[in-house]
């Protein structure tokens, strides 16, 4: 499918910046804190949910000080479209869970469908404590269950289709360093 580059440049152009690079640092310092005093003793495995998953999870385990194995899970329910589907799965996990503290890193919790589908398979795979951590809270009242929240939330957000950090527009621009969101129509 062919991209159309320009168009992909007049959003970057054209959104509202709703947090800076520096927003962001001082979320995930503060979400590091909250992190190295709860886990520091519990050998965890640290899951990025690829793709969004990847700056924000990169970016915070570097600031985590303790004994730790790291890797990653493949699950996509937006597939480079602007709303959410059906949660595929494109990688699971490498390592036994059995009797383990897992830690997931993501970028969002939006609905948060995709969250709990991964909470769920990693208790059922045997993890004794299953813990979350976003980077943002979408605000709005459609989520999975009634206050369904992360176990560490950077920030919150507001309900708008936002791009950068890990988070795509129709597959650009995670690389952008802040949270950005197209114009309201
Ligand atoms: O709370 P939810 O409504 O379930 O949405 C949150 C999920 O959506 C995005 O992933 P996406 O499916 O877009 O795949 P991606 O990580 O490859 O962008 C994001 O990275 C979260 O994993
Ligand atoms: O607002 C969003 N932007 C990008 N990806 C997303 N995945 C869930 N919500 C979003």
């Amino acid at each position: 499918m062919s991209v159309d580059l320009d168009h992909i440049r007049q959003v970057k152009a054209e959104a509202d910046c709703l947090f800076t690079a520096a927003d962001i640092e001082a979320a995930m310092d503060r979400m590091a804190a909250e992190i190295n005093a709860t886990l520091a003793d519990s050998n965890p495995i640290v899951y990025s949910v690829m793709n969004g998953g990847l700056v924000i999870a990169g970016q915070l385990v570097t600031r985590l000080d303790f004994p730790m194995e790291v890797g990653y899970l493949h699950a996509t329910r937006y597939r480079n479209k602007l709303s959410g589907g059906e949660l595929f799965w494109k990688a699971r996990a490498e390592h036994s869970l059995v009797g383990r503290t897992v830690l997931i890193v993501d970028d969002i919790l939006d609905e948060g469908h995709t969250l709990a589908a991964i909470v769920e398979y990693c208790r059922d795979a045997g993890a004794s404590q299953v813990l979350t951590a976003v980077l943002l809270d979408k605000q709005h009242d459609r989520k999975a269950y009634a206050g369904m929240r992360a176990d560490f939330t950077g920030m919150p957000v507001v309900d708008r289709y936002i791009f950068g950090f890990g988070l795509d527009y129709k597959g650009y621009w995670r690389n952008a360093n802040g949270i950005f969101a197209i114009p309201e129509a």
